[in-house]
């Protein structure tokens, strides 16, 4: 039975096309929905008992997994793209993400081409499992204040890794604490007695034979973490050395090189290279924002539209919580930030793929924008769909705290993305600065890309918003020019701020919660045109493009609303003209309103990867927690192992002893 078949039946919209435009595109679309029922069909993948399972247990089952994984792509010859998708809904952090997503990418990234030759054909065979280890005891933000060293011995031509402090111990690196055969590892290299830069080096930590570590090497799990399951099937580690020798060529070489009689030459490339593996990822993990939101959002709309509260007369039914405004007015920004990600998240990819090929042909000069859009994006994203995860939880009341519903988990799992590849506020405040770099440099050079705005700025700070009505919102010139108004003025501001300082790095310092809050009115700009761009595409199907339209709305006039001070503060909006967004946003929510089931069922994800009993595809939740209750081993048994020995001499102990 399909309890929320009534539901589906009140949207306007083409489904299946939505799921279409979702995916990216039809083959995207197909590709994803068969790696989805490969896992869903297959028991192996089975997650409903990881947050009950012991950490032993949990990391044996996530080898076994992997395993298996790794089987199905070698048997079915899956292509990259299609066990990118299989890792997804595998749903299951693994050593294989950092195998995969960091270590092969330093070496791509940061590897001669003879490097490469030697080094990726063992790493993507799986012959070699490797991990990226940076982050320190004592620094992770502070790439530069990294301890380990590497030092040059001339003599023997190679360089010593070494561990001179506790707290240059490396910790936090996944798949290093129990899994991984290699590193790369970032450390100070020393020649001839002179600190040269942090680098990365390729380092064999445990035997290919048994697996023991190598000599001079102390390596094991940094322990447990938040949440049961989670993100626990991880082995993030700690690593120390003792003067480890290592041949001079594993050390990454593309960036700078140190000959065998220890002079050191720079290539063209620039030393900012060493950050671009974190350029990749974070650009991954822009994507990731949307698919563990979108996730959540699923959950707490089709709980939403099940669940029922007051509102009864003459005996009829009560109303579905989702007919509250207010239940409303805070799910229904998430589901329109969701798919905003999701597209943010297409152009990022594209941004990233043409400074990828750009950077192959030695050319660097659109990386300090890719740095700055993935870092703020990723920032951004992850922020709020951290926040987003714990308000659908909310959103679900009591029940929305069951292990059941699926969110708590994907709460704990996902939260570290606001710290891990760059603590997201560390993050903004490097937005911040190529901003107070564009806004210095507009004399004399034309801003491009995503600051080309900047170039009208005397504009911007000139003319004020003309809306007159709540349908004056419904305008893409509108909204765009309110943000990139409230953006450059903001920008400007602040560096009319940072110009009273005599030292620059002093007024950035002091400066540094204005300067957080520009760069994300910047990155809420970005986010707000890519969503008015992609409904600039060909978008088929019956009323899809529609939909996707008034999502963008409810996308920016919630931030608008949200953000009014910053609006109002820089002028550019009247009050009267911010409410009448905000009444246009209710507007808005009516008309998404029968459309939430169809916009949540247009992520194609099936009751597996979901992994709630609230976010079941038809609705039948009831039934199904009450079963689920049951199974709990606390159930196993009507009276409890223990309850013998410490609860029953309490209930049986004479009442003269207690003096209550
Ligand atoms: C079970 C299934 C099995 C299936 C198997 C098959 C699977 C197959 C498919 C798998 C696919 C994998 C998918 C991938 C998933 C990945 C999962 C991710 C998990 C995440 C794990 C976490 C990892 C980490 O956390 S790694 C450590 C990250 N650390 C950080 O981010 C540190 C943050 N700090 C910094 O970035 C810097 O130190 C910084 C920038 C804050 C300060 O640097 P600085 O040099 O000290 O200072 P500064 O002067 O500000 O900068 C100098 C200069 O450089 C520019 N800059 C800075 N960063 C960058 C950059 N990244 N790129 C380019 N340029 C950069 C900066 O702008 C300055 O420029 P100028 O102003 O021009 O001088
Ligand atoms: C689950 C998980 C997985 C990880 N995996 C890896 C991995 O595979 N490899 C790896 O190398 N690392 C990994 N890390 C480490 C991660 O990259 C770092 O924890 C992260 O970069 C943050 O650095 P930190 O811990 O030094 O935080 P800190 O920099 O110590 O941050 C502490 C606080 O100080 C603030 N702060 C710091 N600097 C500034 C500043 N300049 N201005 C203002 N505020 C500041 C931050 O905002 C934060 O509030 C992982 C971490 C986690 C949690």
């Amino acid at each position: 039975m399909d309890y929320l078949s009534d539901e589906r039946k009140k949207s306007d919209f083409d489904v299946e096309a939505m799921k279409v435009a979702w995916a990216g595109s039809i083959q995207e679309f197909q590709l994803s929905d068969r790696m989805a029922k490969l896992v869903a069909n297959d028991p192996v993948f089975e997650k409903f008992t990881r947050p009950m399972l012991g950490r032993k247990e949990l990391l044996k089952n996530t080898l076994r997994k992997s395993a298996h994984a790794w089987k199905l792509i070698i048997d079915l010859r899956l292509s990259e793209e299609e066990a990118k998708w299989l890792r997804l809904y595998v749903d299951e952090p693994a050593y294989t993400d950092l195998h995969w997503g960091m270590f092969i990418p330093a070496i791509e990234g940061q590897g001669t081409e003879e490097q490469k030759k030697k080094w990726l054909p063992l790493a993507k065979k799986m012959q070699i499992i490797g991990c990226y280890a940076q982050t320190e005891l004592g620094h992770g933000s502070n790439v530069q204040g990294l301890e380990t060293t590497a030092t040059f011995d001339t003599r023997t031509d190679e360089f010593i890794m070494h561990s001179p402090t506790l707290t240059s111990s490396k910790w936090w690196p996944g798949g290093l604490g129990k899994l991984s055969t290699h590193a790369v590892v970032y450390a100070r290299l020393i020649v001839g007695g002179q600190f040269h830069g942090v680098h990365g080096f390729i380092v064999q930590l445990r035997s290919l034979e048994d697996h023991s570590p190598l000599p001079g090497i102390t390596v094991g799990d940094i322990g447990l973490k938040f949440g049961n399951g989670a993100y626990n099937t991880m082995d993030n580690g700690v690593l120390r050395f003792d003067h480890v020798r290592i041949p001079r060529n594993q050390m990454l070489m593309r960036v700078s090189q140190v000959t065998k009689e220890g002079k050191i030459m720079q290539s063209d490339v620039p030393r900012q290279l060493i950050y671009g593996t974190m350029v990749y990822v974070r650009q991954t993990i822009v994507a990731d924002a949307s698919k563990a939101l979108s996730r959540a959002v699923c959950i707490a709309t089709r709980y939403s539209a099940v669940r029922r509260q007051f509102g009864s007369r003459d005996g009829g039914p009560e109303t579905q919580v989702i007919d509250y405004k207010t239940q409303q007015s805070r799910l229904f920004p998430l589901l329109a930030s969701a798919y905003a990600f999701r597209f943010v998240s297409e152009w990022l990819k594209s941004l990233y793929l043409d400074v990828k090929q750009r950077l192959e042909a030695n050319e660097f000069s659109t990386l300090p924008e890719a740095h700055a859009c993935t870092a703020g994006l990723k920032s951004l994203t992850t922020t709020a769909t951290a926040d987003g995860i714990e308000e659908c939880r909310k959103l679900c009341g009591g029940h929305g705290y069951l292990v059941s519903s699926g969110l708590p988990e994907l709460f704990a799992v996902y939260i570290p993305a606001c710290t891990y590849e760059g603590d997201n506020v560390v993050l903004m405040l490097q937005v911040a600065r190529f901003l107070v770099k564009t806004v210095s440099e507009l004399g004399h050079k034309k801003p491009v890309g995503t600051t080309a705005y900047m170039g009208r700025v005397a504009s911007l700070m000139q003319k004020n918003s003309a809306v007159q009505t709540a349908e004056g919102w419904l305008n893409p010139g509108a909204v765009v020019e309110a943000f990139e108004s409230r953006a450059a003025r903001m920008a400007v501001r602040c560096a009319q701020e940072l110009a009273k300082f005599g030292n620059p790095e002093e007024g950035f310092a002091e400066l540094a919660v204005d300067l957080v809050e520009v760069a994300v009115s910047h990155c809420q700009l970005i986010v707000v045109t890519k969503f008015f761009e992609k409904l600039q595409q060909d978008i088929p199907g019956k009323g899809v493009k529609e939909s996707l339209e008034v999502l963008c709305y409810v996308y920016a006039l919630f931030l608008l609303h949200k953000h009014q001070g910053d609006f109002l503060a820089t002028g550019y909006l009247t009050p009267k003209q911010a409410s009448l967004a905000n009444a246009q946003l209710r507007t808005l929510y009516s008309k998404v309103r029968p459309n939430a089931i169809a916009l949540v069922d247009s992520f194609s994800y099936t009751d597996h990867y979901l992994g709630s009993i609230l976010g079941r595809y038809d609705g039948n939740v009831y039934p199904k927690l009450y079963e689920a209750a049951w199974e709990d081993p606390l159930n196993d048994s009507d009276v409890i192992d223990g309850f013998h020995q410490y609860v029953q001499p309490i209930l049986k102990q004479r009442l003269h002893s207690a003096k209550l």
